[in-house]
């Protein structure tokens, strides 16, 4: 279980205060799909930041398996940013200069969890390509990499910041159904997006609005992701 118990941020430019999320609460079930939901500049990728341990609240309490990240040190955040979490990017952020395969694995290693790269890349469906190296990929297909090595972490958070604005309709619904898939695998998904139509797919969506929760809306009965008209 996730815990966002009146969150605020609060960053400062100089002078200026941004209150960038303000008094937010919402909690995410294990092995759930939520998206996070809201135009530009409602709070969206602070509140992501906030949950990969990548930022720290400014008040309130972010809980992870009953670990308040607020109360955690530097290196214990570093620890659980490595352990907990995967990332997924609008960009991939792939490493140029390794292939598909070693991107994958260098993920692994962190976590010295001895995943088998080859495997990750086998459920993305790319094993004919694990040599090839980013430039020779497709968006789709690095975007597929990156999700494969995301999860050859085994992370219990897979924290995805609008992971398919780069890619077309048709590439988009597959990259949803593999983080929907991850989730069977009890892995929670958090998935920021603009695109209301991809929200139709989660468990549970989270609507941000001036970095204030505008209301939270459960699916009673989540999209399957072949069926979103984009
Ligand atoms: N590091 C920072 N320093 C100062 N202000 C920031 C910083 N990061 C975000 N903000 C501000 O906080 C507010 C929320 O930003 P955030 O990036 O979380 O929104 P968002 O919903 O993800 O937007 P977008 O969809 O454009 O990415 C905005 O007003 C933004 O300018």
């Amino acid at each position: 279980m996730i815990k966002f118990q009146n969150v605020s941020k609060i960053y400062n430019l100089g002078e200026q205060e941004v209150l960038a999320l303000n008094d937010v609460s919402f909690e995410i079930e294990a092995g759930k799909v939520t998206v996070i939901l809201g135009p530009s500049g409602s709070g969206k990728s602070t509140t992501l930041n906030l949950l990969g341990g990548m930022d720290r609240a400014s008040r309130g309490i972010v809980e992870i398996n009953d670990t308040n990240l607020t109360e955690l040190s530097d290196h214990q955040l570093s620890e659980y940013r490595r352990k907990v979490v995967g990332f997924v990017f609008q960009f991939y952020n792939l490493i140029p200069n390794l292939t598909a395969l070693e991107n994958i694995g260098i993920a692994a290693n962190l976590t010295k969890n001895d995943a088998n790269s080859g495997k990750y890349l086998e459920a993305v469906d790319l094993t004919s390509r694990k040599n090839n190296f980013p430039s020779q990929l497709s968006g789709g297909e690095m975007q597929r990499v990156a999700i494969a090595r995301a999860l050859a972490k085994k992370p219990k958070l897979l924290l995805c910041d609008e992971p398919t604005g780069a890619l077309d309709s048709q590439t988009g619904r597959k990259i949803i159904q593999l983080l929907k898939d991850a989730s069977n695998q009890k892995t929670s998904v958090v998935l920021v997006t603009h695109n209301a139509a991809i929200a139709q797919i989660a468990d549970r969506v989270v609507h941000l609005h001036d970095g204030k929760i505008a209301k939270i809306v459960d699916n009673a009965a989540p999209m399957d992701p072949r069926k979103v008209a984009w």
